[in-house]
């Protein structure tokens, strides 16, 4: 089964109304491959949302960055999934890793966020990705899989879930993965999809990059044969990030 290529842009927090503005009118005067060959959704900040839902092109779909893991009541300052569902956000992103390493989110409480946005009807960008130490100890593998395991163990349908590859060694850093370093990652872990899930969810979920994905390095990463996209911080706030979609359509080797 063919898996449709994915870009995401997570633009963290940061905006103001007058620069989000900027980059909706952008996103939507662009020329960009159809919705059949890629699909694009861009992750304002909460508060941010509603406006961007409002001028967004309807090709491009809107991801919230985090949500709260059971249903909503007494939790100040977190949004519940239910209250995605209600403003008819499609998408939300999970795990990221700067909600792990300065929320101290573990694995358990990021499986049991997807599972609860997923049972909501959300869709979910759920984050995995080793540390600079981690990589260079030599644990890449055992750190994604332990991180796709908690994940796995609370998940039944993988429909509806995209698995985002972040080494954080190279998120906000420059420092992008190679192609082979990232293609060598995700087809780890569509082996481990196969060994632990099943074969139909190996073949079909996507599985994309993020860390320092630009204009400049997107095509040579898109050819590689298991990268099914990107998560895009920094660039997906500029223009490149158009150069990022169309990258969609580059041959895979
Ligand atoms: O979610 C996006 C990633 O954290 C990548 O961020 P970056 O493109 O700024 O390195």
């Amino acid at each position: 089964m063919a898996r449709k290529f994915f870009v995401g842009g997570n633009w963290k927090c940061n905006g103001t109304t007058e620069e989000v503005k900027k980059i909706v009118t952008t996103l939507n005067e662009a020329e960009v491959p159809s919705h059949d060959v890629v699909e694009v959704v861009v992750s304002p900040p909460f508060v941010f949302i509603p406006p961007v839902k409002d001028l967004l092109r309807p090709d491009f779909q809107v991801a919230a960055q985090n949500c709260w893991v059971r249903k909503g009541g007494a939790f100040t300052g977190e949004v519940s999934a239910e209250m995605l569902v209600n403003l008819s956000v499609p998408w939300v992103i999970l795990g990221h890793s700067e909600r792990r390493s300065l929320l101290n989110e573990s694995n358990e409480f990021v499986g049991d966020k997807v599972a609860y946005a997923l049972s909501q009807g959300l869709k979910v960008i759920a984050c995995i990705g080793e540390t600079l130490e981690q990589r260079e100890s030599g644990s890449t593998m055992a750190v994604v899989a332990a991180q796709t395991k908690a994940i796995a163990e609370k998940v039944t349908n993988w429909t509806n879930v995209v698995l985002a590859y972040e080494p954080v060694w190279a998120i906000g850093t420059g420092k992008v993965a190679t192609p082979a370093q990232a293609q060598e990652v995700h087809l780890e872990l569509r082996k481990w999809l196969h060994d632990n899930v099943c074969a139909e969810v190996a073949a079909s979920t996507r599985i994309i990059y993020g860390g320092s994905v630009n204009g400049a390095n997107c095509k040579e990463l898109a050819a590689k044969p298991d990268v099914d996209g990107f998560l895009v911080g920094g660039a997906s706030l500029k223009p490149e990030f158009i150069d990022i979609i169309k990258s969609a359509t580059v041959k895979k080797e």
